[in-house]
């Protein structure tokens, strides 16, 4: 059952000098720590994507999905979750999607746009970028916050330099009828911080610790923030992994973008020791991030309600 009640906590990132050691940066902190405690999730107030920016990564996206499902079908990937999908799964007929992985890598945007546009587009290549340019700043905002508040500077660089970024495009059509439906499942992330930014069409909602949903209502300024299971992880289960789903009304199309921070390959997840003692026993023995993501799509994992516990906890 949705709650209008409970609203998810806002967090202003827009102060001019949002720097470590200084006054705004440790009451921002503290927030981001108790909201991430408490719902793994909050709304982030962050004003460095300018309007024609937040106006454009749309376009581009529509532009993508409006292209000939053939040529959509050219970016598949091996990797569960990653090229496009033209559908989850047969419950879930609203839902499309298409990942760009590893998309700070140099070129790797340059490479998916040649493969859908052979003639070239660079404003789909040049949007992608600077959104994903801009929008990483707060995702490493974030996550120094993190590692401050749990006192474990000391693993700061290290993790800090463990992720990629993946970016994901994806849009839900309308249900074409006065249901509501379902447009994507309740689950958790897999990785390590998720930035989801959304057009005007609501759908998202997130489950509270005490099982309310709340429904998501960010502005064209606001990004929703949550931690992935590889950070509830690593972090000993301090973090809490959100679970979410989207649900449809209505008679409008809605388009999401997810900036997903996520190991890099071959990194393996462990917690801290200092972050393990007889109060906080180990939850979750180490583990590979790609390997996990591959037990995600097994049978066993769609049996489970929370896989990250069934594939390597304690
Ligand atoms: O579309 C959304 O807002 C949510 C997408 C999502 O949860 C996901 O891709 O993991
Ligand atoms: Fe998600």
């Amino acid at each position: 059952m949705g709650s209008k009640n409970i609203k998810l906590p806002k967090i202003n990132f827009s102060h001019e000098d949002l720097k470590p050691d200084t006054l705004e940066w440790n009451q921002v902190k503290s927030q981001v720590y108790k909201a991430l405690v408490e719902y793994g999730c909050f709304e982030a107030f962050f004003d460095k994507i300018p309007i024609n920016l937040q106006k454009s990564i749309f376009e581009v996206s529509q532009e993508f999905f409006d292209l000939p499902l053939q040529t959509k079908l050219k970016n598949i990937s091996t990797k569960p979750f990653s090229g496009y999908v033209g559908q989850y799964h047969p419950s879930i007929p609203l839902a499309e999607s298409m990942g760009i992985i590893d998309s700070n890598i140099p070129h790797k945007v340059e490479k998916y746009t040649q493969l859908l546009w052979p003639q070239g587009n660079p404003s789909f290549c040049k949007t992608i970028q600077s959104y994903l340019e801009q929008l990483s700043k707060l995702d490493q905002t974030i996550r120094r916050m993190i590692v401050e508040s749990l006192g474990i500077e000391k693993y700061m660089d290290e993790h800090m330099n463990s992720i990629n970024y993946s970016l994901r495009l994806m849009k839900y059509k309308e249900p074409q009828s006065d249901e509501t439906k379902i447009g994507l499942h309740a689950h958790t992330d897999k990785n390590i911080v998720t930035i989801l930014y959304q057009n005007q069409v609501k759908g998202l909602e997130i489950l509270t610790k005490d099982g309310q949903w709340i429904n998501v209502d960010p502005t064209p300024d606001t990004f929703t923030v949550m931690i992935g299971d590889s950070l509830h992880a690593w972090t000993n289960g301090r973090m809490h992994a959100t679970f979410h789903r989207v649900m449809m009304r209505g008679n409008k199309a809605r388009y999401s973008i997810g900036l997903f921070s996520k190991p890099k390959d071959g990194y393996i997840i462990k917690a801290p020791k200092e972050l393990v003692d007889e109060d906080h026993p180990l939850l979750f023995k180490p583990f590979d991030f790609h390997e996990f993501l591959a037990f995600g799509y097994t049978e066993q994992d769609m049996k489970c309600d929370f896989s990250l516990k069934a594939y390597c906890g304690v």
